[in-house]
């Protein structure tokens, strides 16, 4: 019901001319498509999207992209995660899954497969959101979709943060510039994705905790596969504040600082990842005071 009333308040219902029950449809078919995994489930989904939808009412984003290109971030955000296994590309690789299989060549396997799936969602007869759409529109849409969707591996965003930043820097953003607003929704899906960062302590402790009991049952089949787990992914070994402060200096923090140099209205959220930072550390000293540096924090205990 949420996701029916930002199509209808966001005015893609009319603008698109989506029908209702092909809108219900998709959303059902996405909805189900996800697995239950800790974190990348329908909940990550559903609170990406919902971000999404904030940046697009308070950015006032529609004098940055075109109408196309915001249903197309609003669209991928619902879909960038679908049938998520809960393990990682490289576990993918490791282990020689069959997604590996379809699409190790190119790299980013789980979101080639998050866009194959949605890709199946479109071409359902009864669920095609796009259906009236100009077949040039229709041809935009899902290559955007592509685009979108895989950009949010974050190998694939740590490769053009860089020139997110000096495009934000520069202030000479272009809305006809196609190379300008790829970088921008790039830049947008990445700060929906990672969005859990950006809201008070409890939720930030909350979702830390589900993604560590993620990595960590991928750590505990890669042993049992004979592999070496990443720290990060090993009960044993990892130390949950210190992975998240590395996390938010090296990846979220940034986002969000360039996100505020694009648009002024967006200093909250950069500023709430500065506070959740605050409370990692705090955490981290606590546990160095009563447990040795190196015990591993279990997740109940955050
Ligand atoms: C709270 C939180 N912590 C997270 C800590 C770490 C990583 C992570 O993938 N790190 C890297 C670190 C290097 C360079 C690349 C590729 C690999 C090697 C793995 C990234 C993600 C984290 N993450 C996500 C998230 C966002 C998008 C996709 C998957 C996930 Cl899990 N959403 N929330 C969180
Ligand atoms: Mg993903
Ligand atoms: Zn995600």
């Amino acid at each position: 019901m949420s996701c029916l009333s930002m199509f209808e308040d966001l005015g893609f219902i009319t603008r698109w001319r989506i029908k209702s029950d092909t809108l219900v449809r998709f959303l059902l078919m996405v909805k189900k498509g996800y697995r239950n995994p800790p974190y990348h489930n329908w909940m990550h989904a559903f609170a990406v999207t919902h971000f999404c939808y904030l940046l697009i009412k308070n950015l006032h984003l529609h004098n940055y992209l075109e109408d196309i290109e915001l249903l197309a971030l609003f669209v991928s955000c619902l879909c960038h995660d679908i049938d998520h296994r809960g393990t990682t590309n490289s576990f993918q690789v490791q282990s020689q899954s069959v997604l590996a299989a379809l699409y190790s060549s190119e790299g980013s396997v789980m979101e080639r497969h998050h866009l194959a799936q949605s890709m199946c969602i479109l071409n359902t007869e009864g669920s095609n959101l796009f259906e009236n759409l100009s077949s040039k529109e229709y041809q935009t849409v899902l290559d955007l979709m592509r685009d979108i969707i895989l950009a949010t591996d974050l190998a694939h965003h740590l490769r053009t943060v860089k020139e997110q930043e000096e495009l934000a820097n520069s202030g000479s953003y272009n809305r006809n510039n196609p190379e300008h607003k790829h970088i921008l929704l790039c830049l947008l899906m990445t700060a929906c994705d990672l969005s859990d960062q950006t809201k008070n302590w409890h939720n930030t402790k909350y979702i830390a905790a589900l993604v560590y009991q993620e990595f960590f049952s991928q750590g505990d089949l890669e042993k049992a596969l004979g592999k070496n787990p990443l720290e990060m992914m090993d009960r044993e070994r990892a130390c949950i504040p210190e992975l998240q402060i590395s996390f938010l200096d090296n990846i979220a923090a940034p986002v969000y600082k360039i996100l505020a140099a694009f648009f002024k209205e967006a200093q909250t959220p950069m500023r709430n990842v500065e506070e959740n930072r605050k409370h990692w550390v705090h955490i981290g000293q606590l546990l160095k005071r009563h447990g040795n540096p190196t015990q591993a924090m279990s997740v109940e205990q955050i």
